[in-house]
This record gives C-alpha cells, structure tokens and sequence, in this order.
C-alpha cells in the first residue's frame, strides 16, 4: 500500500510503534511459518473476483443473500480444496484459518455446518469403515451435511429430544420418525436448501427399549433433482438477528427409512438382529458439541481482534471536542476513556487466543487418550470447554458492542461491519450450549471438586487451588501473581459458598435438585470466578515464558497488555476480592494508578497493536478500520451505493408523498 494515501494520523500513528511489528504478528500465529502459510491462503482468496460483491449485500433480498453466499461458497471451497491438496496437508481445516477465510465473504458459510460438524462428527463417531465410504464424499463436498439435533421443543435439555430411530430388524433398517410439532428438528445452519444429507440425533429403539439419543447419517434430498426424499418435510426458519446466510433449517421425518449401517457406529452399535452394545462412555456422543466449544474460544479471540481494529484505527483518524479552548479538537484515543474501552478489548483479545490454544492441545491429548479407552480427563476438560466457551463468547459479545459504541454514530452503519461481527458472536453465547447452562455443567465440576477437598482426596490441576483456600485465605500481594492468587481464591470461595448453599437448602428438607436450583446464581458465579482464574493465569504465565525468547519491546507490550488484563479485572471485580480474599482499599488504590499508567504506556502502540493482528481490509471490510484510515471516503462511497441513490426522485414521492402533502393542504 501506498503510504501517500495512507491519513496523516494514521501514518503518525505507526510511527510511534516501539516494538518489533512482524515479530508480535508471528507470535499471535504461532510461529513465522504460520504466518507465511496463513498470508498465502489469504493472498489466494483475495484476488478472486467473483466472491466481490458489486452491491453490498446489505441490499439484496433475504433470498438473493442466500443464494449470493451459496455461489460465494462454492467458488470460496473450491480453491481451499485445492491447496488443501495440493499441501497435501489439513492445514485448510485449521480454526484459525478457516475463520479468516470465512470472513472475507461478509456473511456466514451456508457450508458451515458442513465444515465445522458434520465433517468432524464422521471423524469422531464413525467406524473405520464408515469413515472409509462416507469421508472422501464429505471432504470433497459430493455430499453436503449439517448437524441435525435440536429441535423445536428442545436444545439443551437432550435427553428430552423427540424424534425417534426406532430399529426394524426384518429390514435391517431404522425407521425415523417426527411424533409431535415440538420433534421437529430445528435450527440446523445448512439445512433449508442447501445440505443433502444430514447427522440426526435421535432417540434410539430396539427390541422395544429406548437407549438414549444417538447419531444418524440421513440422506434427505435426492443427489441429482436435490428434491426432498418422501416421507422427509424440510425448510427454513427464516430471517434471525445474524447468520441469515447460514441458512438454518428445519425437518420432520414421516416413518423415514435408513439403512441399519446408517448408525454412526464407532461407540455404540446395534447388531443386525437388534442387540444393543453399549458406548464406553454415553458422553462419547457429545463429543463434536465438546470439539466446537473449544474452537469458539479462540473463535472469540479472532472476532475481538476484527472489533477492536476496526475501533481503534477510527479512534485514531477521528477528532472530537476542543478540551482546550483554541487548540486542535484531538483525536478521541486520546481520551482516556476511549483507551478504557479498546485496550481491554486488545488485551482479552490475546487472553483468549493463549487460552484457546493450551484448551486446543488440552483437547487433543485428551481425545487421545479417549481413543485409547482413557476417559479419566473428560470430566476436567468438559468443566472447561463449557466455562470457557461461554466467558469467551460473552466477554467477546459485550467487547465487540463497546467497540461499536466506542465509534459513536458511525458504528451503528452496516457498513462499519459491525452488525455482521455482532451478529455472529452474538449468536456463539447461545449456540453450542447456552451461556448460563453451560456454567451450570461447570458448577457441577466445581462442587465435587470441592467436597474432594474437603475430604482430602488428590486434586486435578485446574482445582488444586482449592486445597490451599481451605487452609488460610491467602495474603494479598499487588503482583500478577497476587491477582492470580487473589481470583483462584473468589472461585474457591465462591464454589465452597454455592455447595454450603445446596448442603443447608438440602438440609431444611428441599430434594437435590429444587436445592441445585435454589442455589444456581450462586453456582453460575462460582463458574464465572473459575473461568476468570484460568484465564488470567493462563495469560500472564503464557507471557511470561515466551517472553524469555522474545525481543524485550515485544515482551514488553505483552506483559503491559496482560497486567492491563489482570487490572482490568481485579477493579471490575473488587467486590468478590473484598469478600474472598486479603486486598485492602488502599491495594486498590495502587491498582487503579497502576492501571492509568498501563493505558498511558499502550498509548502510543495502539494503532501498532492492533496493526499486528494484521486483518486486511478485505477481511475487516469495514469503512472505518481499514488500513489507510480514509474513513469519511468510505463512508460516502459506500453510502453512494444504496440503490435509493441511482435517482434523484423515488417513485414513492408520486405515488404517496405528493398525494398526501396535497391532501393535507385541503
Ligand atoms: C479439505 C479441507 C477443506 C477445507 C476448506 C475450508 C473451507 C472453509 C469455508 C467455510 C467453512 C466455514 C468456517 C468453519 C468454522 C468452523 C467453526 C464451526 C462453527 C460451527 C457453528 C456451529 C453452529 C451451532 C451448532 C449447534 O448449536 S449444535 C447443537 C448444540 N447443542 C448443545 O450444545 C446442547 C447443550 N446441551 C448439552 O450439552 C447437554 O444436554 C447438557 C446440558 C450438558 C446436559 O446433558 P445431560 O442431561 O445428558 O447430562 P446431565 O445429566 O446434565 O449430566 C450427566 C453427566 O454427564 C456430564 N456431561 C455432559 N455433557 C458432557 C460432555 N460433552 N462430555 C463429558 N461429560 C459430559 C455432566 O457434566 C454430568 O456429569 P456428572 O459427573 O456431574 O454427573
Ligand atoms: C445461530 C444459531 C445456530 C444454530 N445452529 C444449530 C445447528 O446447526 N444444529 C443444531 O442442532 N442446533 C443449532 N442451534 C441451536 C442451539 O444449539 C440451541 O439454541 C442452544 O443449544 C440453546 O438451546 P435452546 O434454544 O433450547 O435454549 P433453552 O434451553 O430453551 O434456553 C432458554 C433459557 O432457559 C434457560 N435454561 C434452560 N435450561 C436450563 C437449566 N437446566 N437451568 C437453568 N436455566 C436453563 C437458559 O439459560 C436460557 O436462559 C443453533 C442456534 C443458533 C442461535
């Protein structure tokens, strides 16, 4: 890019930069490689003309959108194919550059459930052999999936799903069935118009008796007209907040036939004469929902970063207000409460990234051991992948929202590309597992956890806190390590407070589950308090032992960013460490200085950090983020595209407007 085009603020901006620019990119890649390989796939979508759009797609019809993004998807997959093979590697399928290929297209994959669950799904609940006939079509989208479970009357509470497969051993077939409205499934991305195939979770039966819900792969549309097979009735749901290309759907089977093999049999099977063989675990089947909460944290992550670019390059170009009379009005990140609203979300940004990552490899050894018939480590890995998908996907919701609110008048445009952003994160905080529920499954964690130490038995890591807290309440130290300290000791007060709650609710005579409930704020919060703890300390000692191999400005903004983070926290939640742990007023006090410095020290690196990210345009697709600031052009470009301006009078002035002013006149 040409730097004469670039604004002045922005070009003084990046001048100010005291840190190695390239190094910081390679670290949030992991590794300058990752980089090259990442910009190289980037390079490849980029230039292809046909996933531009000449009219925004803010414009088209809900139908034209659908059918944009459907031949978007097409052209987009086709080239990821390509290098995929061409690389002969998986590296395509990697999270983190499937969302950034993702979003060069503005609105959500309709594929998406094809890539990111009913492609993994076949490769963690297939048989071998099923794995053999089913992947090859999947991967080369010869067949198209999605992911059918919920349904109409329930999403989280699967076990009171509906729909039934009930086995027909004189057939070797499984029959499906809708037997209510509230059955049919409901919300599957993929699943109106474009899917021809789908996983369906079901209620299995066989020889009379109900085995719980299971996984199916259906064919619900004909390969070669795509029209709906008989006995199947599917569409779609209709326009939502976001993802209005998703393209979700909803589907009822009318005694539906499927052959026996059709089962996804890698845990559980059923033998031609019908005899059920049991899964090791019947928490096996929850297995892709648990692969998905693991990716949204670093999803969340990426999405921040989109946020917080686009804010603080705007922050950096926009003026406002005359603080001092007769001088220049500033630029408004020079407010200090606009750095209180970007900085936390640059520095939660890499938070979630560090944690997403180490949850990543914690995932994969632990499927790993799975596969091995080890399921010791699942319990710990589900109380985390329920927490941390649901903080990471809040926290990110509220993050992307400051920032909107952060760019004044300008981010309410569609064209700041903020609506999408939100409308996408938004929609994370409930799928894959509400917000609430899912804390609810970490409690469960947290007070069995507790009552192991109180008993004195050996703790998992992630808990071990608790056994110290039981003792003394820790003395307050005004150091990262202190903070850390300072957080594991709210969420082991509060876990010990909501299974003391459960305890005396249990004891004035409620049965276990009207205590659970009567309890369950109490239980959300200990979750929360947990979940905070983890990160923060996975954030600042991840920073500190990268740090050691880093240039010192690099290590340097890092450690600010992640003391920035523990601050942040430490302040918003004063009040828990008052009640649970040693910090004074005047600790606080030091903390709130310390603080203003750390904003006053991010200062002149915002714009570099967040030029580090390094989001192109393309994939910010924002008027007021892109890299050359030239944010007021945009915006009139851009606004210059709404079709009411091709004329220069609107026919609604004949046709209403001028009969009614006469009329009025009358
Ligand atoms: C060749 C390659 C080419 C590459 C080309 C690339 C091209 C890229 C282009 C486009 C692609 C686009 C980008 C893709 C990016 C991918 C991102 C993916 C995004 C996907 C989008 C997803 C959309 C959303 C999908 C969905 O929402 S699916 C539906 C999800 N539904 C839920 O989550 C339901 C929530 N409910 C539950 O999970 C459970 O019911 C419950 C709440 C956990 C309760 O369950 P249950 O009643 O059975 O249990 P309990 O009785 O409460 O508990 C019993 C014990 O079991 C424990 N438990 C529960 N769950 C689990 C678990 N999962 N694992 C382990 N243990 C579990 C529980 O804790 C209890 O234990 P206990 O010891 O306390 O008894
Ligand atoms: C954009 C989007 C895409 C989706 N894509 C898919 C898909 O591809 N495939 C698919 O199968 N599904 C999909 N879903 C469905 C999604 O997984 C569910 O909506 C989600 O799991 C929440 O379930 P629910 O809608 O039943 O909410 P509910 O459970 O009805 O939640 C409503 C309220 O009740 C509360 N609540 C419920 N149970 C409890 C409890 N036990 N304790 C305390 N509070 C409780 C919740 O906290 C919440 O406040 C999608 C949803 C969205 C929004």
């Amino acid at each position: 890019m040409s730097e004469a085009k670039v604004n002045g603020d922005l070009l003084r901006e990046r001048e100010k930069c005291n840190f190695d620019l390239k190094e910081l990119t390679h670290f949030i890649d992991g590794g300058e490689e990752a980089t090259r390989n990442r910009r190289e796939v980037e390079e490849m979508v980029i230039h292809v003309k046909e996933i531009q759009d000449e009219v925004p797609e803010e414009y088209l019809s809900h139908k034209e959108q659908y059918e944009n993004a459907v031949r978007k998807a097409c052209v987009l997959i086709d080239i990821l194919k390509e290098h995929a093979l061409r690389h002969s590697s998986f590296d395509a399928y990697k999270p983190t550059n499937m969302y950034r290929v993702q979003s060069m297209v503005k609105q959500v994959s309709p594929f998406i459930l094809h890539m990111g669950m009913f492609v993994p799904t076949i490769f963690g609940q297939a048989s071998a052999d099923q794995q053999a006939e089913w992947l090859p079509k999947a991967l080369s989208l010869q067949i198209i999936g999605t992911y059918a479970q919920t349904e109409l009357g329930h999403g989280t509470f699967l076990r009171g799903l509906e729909t039934t497969a009930t086995y027909d051993p004189t057939t070797e077939e499984f029959v499906l069935h809708s037997p209510t409205l509230t059955s049919y499934k409901w919300w599957p991305g993929g699943l109106g118009h474009t899917a021809n195939h789908c996983i369906v979770v079901a209620q299995l039966y066989s020889k009379g008796v109900c085995h719980g819900i299971h996984p199916f792969l259906v064919q619900i549309r004909d390969s070669e007209t795509h029209m709906p097979k008989p006995g199947i009735k599917v569409g779609e749901i209709g326009p939502k907040l976001g993802f209005q290309t998703a393209n979700n759907g909803f589907l009822g089977f009318d005694h539906f036939r499927i052959p026996r093999q059709n089962m996804f049999m890698k845990n559980a099977q059923v033998l031609k004469d019908g005899t059920y063989v049991k899964s090791k675990s019947t928490k096996l089947t929850y297995g892709t929902m648990m692969l998905i909460r693991v990716m949204i944290v670093s999803d969340a992550a990426y999405e921040i970063s989109r946020a917080v670019t686009i804010a603080t390059r705007y922050s950096a170009v926009r003026h406002q207000s005359q603080p001092k009379p007769g001088q220049p009005e500033p630029q408004i990140l020079d407010y200090v409460t606009q750095q209180h609203k970007l900085f936390i979300g640059i520095a939660t940004s890499h938070a979630l990234r560090i944690t997403g990552s180490w949850l990543w490899e914690t995932y994969s050894k632990v499927t790993h051991d799975l596969d091995a018939g080890k399921l010791d480590q699942l319990p710990e890995l589900h109380a985390l992948a329920c927490c941390l998908k649901a903080i990471s996907s809040r926290d990110a919701s509220a993050i992307v929202e400051q920032c909107r609110l952060a760019c004044g008048g300008h981010g309410y445009m569609a064209s700041s590309n903020f609506p999408t952003i939100y409308g996408s994160i938004t929609a994370t905080v409930t799928y894959e597992g509400e917000f609430t529920v899912l804390l609810l499954q970490t409690a469960r964690y947290l007070l069995k956890a507790w009552k192991s130490a109180l008993e004195g038995k050996v703790m998992t890591p992630t808990v071990a806190f608790m056994v110290n807290y039981q003792k003394t309440k820790p003395l307050w130290k005004n150091t990262p390590e202190g903070i850390i300290s300072g957080f594991k000791a709210v969420a082991a007060g509060k876990s010990k407070e909501a299974y003391d709650a459960v305890i005396s609710y249990e004891n004035n005579g409620k049965d276990y589950e009207d205590a659970w409930n009567l309890a369950s704020v109490q239980l959300v919060n200990a979750s929360e308090a947990y979940c905070r703890a983890i990160i923060c300390e996975m954030f600042w000692s991840e920073v500190q032992r990268h740090s050691v191999t880093m240039s010192r400005n690099v290590a340097a903004v890092l450690q600010q960013l992640a003391e920035l983070y523990l601050i942040y926290w430490t302040l918003e939640k004063s009040g828990d460490l008052f009640e649970y742990s040693c910090v004074s007023k005047e600790d606080l006090a030091v903390l709130r200085r310390r603080y203003g410095e750390l904003l006053a020290l991010i200062r002149p690196n915002a714009v570099a950090l967040v030029d580090a990210f390094d989001l192109r345009d393309e994939i910010l697709q924002s008027t007021l983020g892109s890299y050359d600031g030239r944010v007021y052009e945009r915006l009139m470009e851009e606004a210059l595209k709404s079709p009411l301006n091709k004329e220069p009078v609107n026919q609604s002035f004949h046709k209403y407007l001028k009969p009614f002013m006469q009329k009025s006149k009358l």
